[in-house]
């Protein structure tokens, strides 16, 4: 996909598909509830695989997770504890990304699951559940600096434990937020949970039918911030239906963007994101991603083009992603003068080194994000982005809408 920017300001509004975190979760809780309506589902593919796979189950012994790690892991409990029998499986890639902490639990709490290659990663074979019968609340510890997707996956299947669940996070614990939103949600559908620090209680209540209404996207809306700050001044783009009280995390990407020239204005029913003179700074500002690790890529690309150089911390979980988004992050932020060097115990800083986008052509490694973070750039001059269509798995729209913000696109030879 070429794209470039024919000049003038950045206007007009911009529409972010509805969050993918969110929209799997409610699917799960509708799913035990046993009834009630999701409303703006989105076209995400990850959306859109867990809607079918969740209807095929109960006629199926193979269903594969592709590349969507909720679906991997919030199935992998779901099918667990409605003692489904088969195979779950993903791409190449899902079965690089880990899974043993979560079967472990699940074990644990009662499930048969075994690994058909190798030890903590997928395909698994899922066997049935035989629940403890001594009526006491399932007593799990898991560490909380893999993915947090264990521990939403292990909550929301907790009022289904005889007894319920008793969940304690060990460790370090990355991406909080998504833990909370976990536990919101579940709250919405009548679980009755309490959390005391990292000591998580879910009683033995089921889930009631519950129509929820899915929030548009936060790490979505990521991009268009990125956009804001690289377009030429007097650039402002409206997001309609993006709230600030919202279960996102990610959320915090407004925050995070005044650092970078982007003023956000909270409207009734939108976000209003206005270019504004940043102040320039070489001093290394420092930002930690543990809480918000999916604006990772988004942050690092606009640091670079900035010339704003960035502590960024908090990254660990990114090699485990839909690939090794530091290793792609390196490698593609090199083709402009940019890097995201390692400074070793956890600290990453972004440099520029006459930073210019001159039609490089950025690889984009099977990650939507890779493809998003990048494609801002084109407002600094022409690029490519290969393989584009990867941006389908949780914003198919994006390069309709680019296009109809102005950009020019054309399909790659
Ligand atoms: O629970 C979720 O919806 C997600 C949790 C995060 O993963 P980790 O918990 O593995 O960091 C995030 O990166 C992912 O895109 C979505
Ligand atoms: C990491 C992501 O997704 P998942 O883990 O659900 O595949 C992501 O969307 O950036």
């Amino acid at each position: 996909m070429h794209l470039s920017w024919p000049g003038g300001p950045l206007r007009g509004t911009a529409h972010p598909p509805a969050s993918k975190s969110e929209a799997n979760r409610a699917l799960i809780l509708q799913a035990l509830a046993g009834g009630g309506t999701i409303g703006n589902l989105s076209d995400a593919h990850d959306t859109q695989l867990m809607q079918r796979l969740l209807a095929a189950a109960p006629g199926s012994s193979e269903l594969s997770a592709e590349d969507a790690g909720t679906v991997m892991r919030f199935l992998t409990a779901y099918l667990s504890v409605t003692n489904w029998r088969g195979r779950l499986t993903g791409t190449a890639r899902m079965q690089e990304r880990p899974i043993g902490v979560l079967v472990d639990a699940l074990r644990q709490a009662g499930a048969s699951i075994s690994y058909e290659n190798q030890e903590g990663y997928p395909p698994l074979q899922i066997e049935g559940f035989s629940a403890k019968s001594d009526g006491a609340p399932t007593r799990l510890a898991v560490r909380g600096d893999i993915s947090s997707q264990y521990i939403s996956a292990l909550l929301m299947v907790g009022p289904y434990l005889p007894g319920g669940l008793r969940l304690e996070l060990t460790g370090h614990v990355g991406s909080r937020p998504y833990i909370d939103m976990t536990a919101a949600l579940m709250q919405r559908f009548g679980a009755r949970y309490s959390a005391e620090g990292n000591a998580l209680t879910v009683l033995p209540q089921p889930y009631q039918s519950t129509d929820y209404s899915v929030e548009s996207d936060w790490s979505a809306a990521s991009y268009w911030y990125a956009m804001v700050a690289l377009a030429p001044a007097g650039s402002e783009i409206t997001l309609p239906w993006l709230r600030r009280e919202s279960l996102q995390g990610d959320q915090t990407i407004a925050k995070m963007m005044t650092h970078f020239g982007v003023k956000t204005t909270f409207l009734a029913d939108a976000v209003h994101l206005q270019q504004q003179p940043a102040a320039a700074s070489t001093e290394p500002l420092t930002l930690d991603f543990t809480d918000c690790p999916d604006l990772a890529q988004t942050v690092a690309v606009v640091a670079a083009a900035l010339n704003q150089p960035v502590e960024m911390t908090g990254l660990e979980s990114l090699r485990i992603k839909e690939t090794d988004r530091i290793a792609a992050l390196q490698a593609e932020l090199a083709k402009f003068g940019g890097d995201l060097r390692d400074l070793g115990e956890g600290r990453f800083r972004t440099e520029s080194n006459g930073f210019a986008v001159n039609g490089q052509s950025v690889a984009t490694y099977h990650d939507h994000r890779m493809a998003m973070a990048f494609a801002p750039l084109a407002l600094r001059g022409p690029l490519t982005i290969e393989a584009p269509t990867v941006v389908k798995k949780s914003y198919p729209q994006f390069w309709k809408e680019l296009a109809k913000s102005g950009f020019a696109i054309s399909e790659a030879d």
